[in-house]
């Protein structure tokens, strides 16, 4: 097991899986009781729509909340809050950007000259930079942190799980049949890294008839509730489409939605990780 991991994959021989690397503090300005680490198999299924729909929910409970997006090549999290322009920093640290109702966040995106800019980086670049919002981010008194991972079990999720302290992980899925195996590899990554489960979430659902209100099944049906009690894991909420939370995202007006599909899910986490 190395103690030294400089996160030069190149030059390590060793399995990741299977390396200890200590798990980094963050800076003297920053205290964050709880991180929460929102996962999916894959991408598209909407990790970055429950990461930002959790943060809003628990903000409006009256909670500091702070969205870590750690999707280095892929950041949707400004986007999704309005959030735009350069993050200011000093000699103790970064400023987090900040939305209209005082949520936290630190992306890629805030430290780039052009949004549109190409985040052309390798793996064990990024997750030096995904450490480093973790390390250097000035986020003050923080009680419910969310991180937007990136898709899959890759390097940066491996080293980001490694090297950041996570109290619990939410996997999100879509319906698909394929899902299944997809949703598996990632509650097996969690266990691998000894990190609570906390639930999965199935987004994509269903959408609703905009005539006749019916629920349509796009995906056929749901194996999430299965899958899930195998795992012995809750369910904690299922997403219909909808496209007032698309245009929400698009608009950058994300904190104004009225979903109530993730309330359960919410006092789950409360439950489970009191702030
Ligand atoms: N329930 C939903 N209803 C309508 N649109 C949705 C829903 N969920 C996600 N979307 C839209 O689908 C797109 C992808 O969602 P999102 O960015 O959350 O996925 P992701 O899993 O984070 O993607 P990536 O893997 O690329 O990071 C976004 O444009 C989002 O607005």
């Amino acid at each position: 097991m190395s103690e030294n991991c400089n996160g030069n994959c190149s030059s390590c021989s060793q399995n990741c899986d299977q390396r200890e690397i200590p798990k980094e503090s963050t800076n003297a300005f920053s205290h964050v009781k709880h991180t929460i680490a929102v996962v999916s198999g894959k991408g598209g299924v909407g990790k970055s729509l429950v990461t930002s729909m959790l943060a809003v929910l628990s903000r409006r409970k009256g909670y500091n909340v702070g969205i870590l997006d750690a999707d280095i090549t892929g950041p949707s999290i400004p986007k999704i809050f309005g959030v735009h322009g350069q993050a200011t920093g000093s000699d103790l640290g970064i400023n987090p950007g900040r939305t209209a109702n005082d949520i936290e966040l630190m992306s890629v995106n805030l430290l780039l000259d052009q949004e549109e800019s190409p985040v052309v980086w390798r793996g064990p670049v990024i997750a030096g930079a995904v450490k480093q919002f973790w390390t250097d981010v000035l986020w003050g008194d923080i009680d419910y942190m969310f991180i937007d991972m990136p898709p899959g079990t890759g390097d940066v999720p491996l080293t980001v799980f490694q090297s950041i302290p996570v109290d619990g992980i939410i996997i999100v899925t879509s319906p698909q049949d394929l899902v299944s195996m997809i949703v598996k590899k990632a509650y097996n990554m969690a266990k691998l890294m000894e990190i609570p489960v906390l639930g999965i979430v199935e987004n994509m659902s269903y959408v609703v008839c905009p005539d006749c209100g019916k629920k349509i099944e796009l995906y056929g049906k749901s194996q999430t509730a299965k899958i899930a009690s195998e795992l012995g894991l809750p369910l904690l909420g299922q997403i219909p489409i909808d496209p007032a939370l698309a245009e929400l995202c698009d608009a950058g007006e994300f904190e104004k939605m009225n979903s109530h599909d993730l309330d359960a899910a919410m006092a789950d986490i409360e439950g489970k990780l009191p702030a």
